[in-house]
């Protein structure tokens, strides 16, 4: 399959090595000017892996996107309406794989559809699930999701890109895939506030109750709600949860330690989408709730901590 990948950091780059590296063609597009794409095209690595000679890099986005079959898109959530704008002139309807995680803030849409919002009726999957670039480039194999809103896609894709190094499962629920992965990065945030807290023993319970808050919020979305025990949601913790390369998670640690981070963690601005969601669909989220009121209100993380406690006592399960 010809593919073109559009993005080149951490995660657009680790998509051009594997799609080549299990024997599709492959064209890595970004920016011109982008440090990423510089350093790529003049030594083929980025300090975490090496390209094939066969990986064509460039910036004409006309010729990355003629050039392709399929367009798989990796870049920050909140800037894939504005990528999308600019590939509506070239666009000849080829299908998007969109390997990203976020849901866009203002609006609260999901990523799926903020694409049909640009470009109209269009076919789209989504390629979530965990998996570091660290760990795939040794060799250390993961399980990998891709839904999509279009069953021939869904499917053609899950065989033409499943290998030895990653089992991808159909995703059979769009919403709760999308809505599951976005908030895994939330949960990420709030783990990384745990362990810089000196509360690493906490995210036990983060990691029950993290998922209970996002499978009410995708019943009322019209998702299925046991996605979120999925490959998109729970089947992330692992790698975001408790991982040294999570950049959610120690994102959510340098915060509360009063450190800078420079990386992207799409769980920042994902967690205002999440909170704009849940008031449209009057789902209380007190853990998304409790990230944005240290990570946006600046309030104290032991105090936000403590009223989480002591809200009114419930079931377990509602
Ligand atoms: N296991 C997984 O599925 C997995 C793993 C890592 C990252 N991700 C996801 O991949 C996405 C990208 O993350 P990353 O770690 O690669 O981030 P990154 O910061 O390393 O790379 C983002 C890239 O997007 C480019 N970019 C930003 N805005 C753009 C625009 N408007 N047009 C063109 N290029 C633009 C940046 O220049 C940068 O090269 C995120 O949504 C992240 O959650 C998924
Ligand atoms: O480093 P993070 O927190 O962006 O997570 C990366 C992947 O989503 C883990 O599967």
């Amino acid at each position: 399959m010809r593919v073109s990948v559009l993005g080149c950091g951490r995660w657009g780059s680790f998509i051009a090595w594997y799609l080549n590296h299990i024997g599709h063609e492959v064209t890595l597009w970004g920016r011109e000017g982008s440090k990423n794409l510089e350093h790529l095209r003049a030594s083929r690595e980025n300090g975490i892996l090496t390209f094939d000679s066969k990986i064509e890099i460039t910036s004409d986005l006309a010729a990355a996107v003629a050039h392709a079959e399929v367009l798989a898109i990796s870049i920050n959530s909140q800037n894939l309406r504005e990528l999308l704008a600019r590939l509506r002139g070239h666009h000849r309807g080829q299908p998007l794989v969109l390997c990203m995680k976020g849901i866009e803030e203002g609006t609260g849409l999901r990523l799926s559809e903020v694409a049909a919002e640009v470009l109209g009726p269009v076919e789209t999957a989504v390629w979530v699930g965990p998996g570091h670039v660290q760990n795939f480039v040794k060799g250390v194999p993961n399980c990998m999701v891709i839904d999509a809103n279009d069953d021939g896609l869904r499917r053609r894709l899950v065989e033409a890109f499943s290998s030895d190094l990653i089992r991808f499962y159909y995703g059979a629920d769009l919403i709760g895939n999308e809505v599951g992965a976005a908030a895994k990065n939330v949960i990420g945030i709030a783990a990384g506030m745990l362990d810089g807290l000196g509360l690493t023993s906490l995210k036990g319970a983060l990691i029950s109750r993290g998922p209970r808050e996002i499978a009410r919020l995708i019943r009322a979305m019209g998702g299925d709600e046991l996605s979120v025990y999925g490959l998109s949601h729970l089947g992330d913790f692992e790698a975001t949860v408790f991982s040294a390369y999570s950049h959610n998670r120690r994102f959510g640690e340098a915060f509360v330690r009063g450190e800078p981070y420079d990386e992207l963690a799409e769980g920042v601005r994902t967690t205002r989408a999440l909170l704009t969601l849940g008031e449209r669909y009057e789902i209380d989220l007190p853990i998304c709730r409790a990230v944005s009121a240290v990570v946006h209100g600046g309030r104290d993380p032991r105090e936000i901590l403590s009223k989480l406690f002591m809200r009114s006592l419930k079931e377990e399960f509602y």
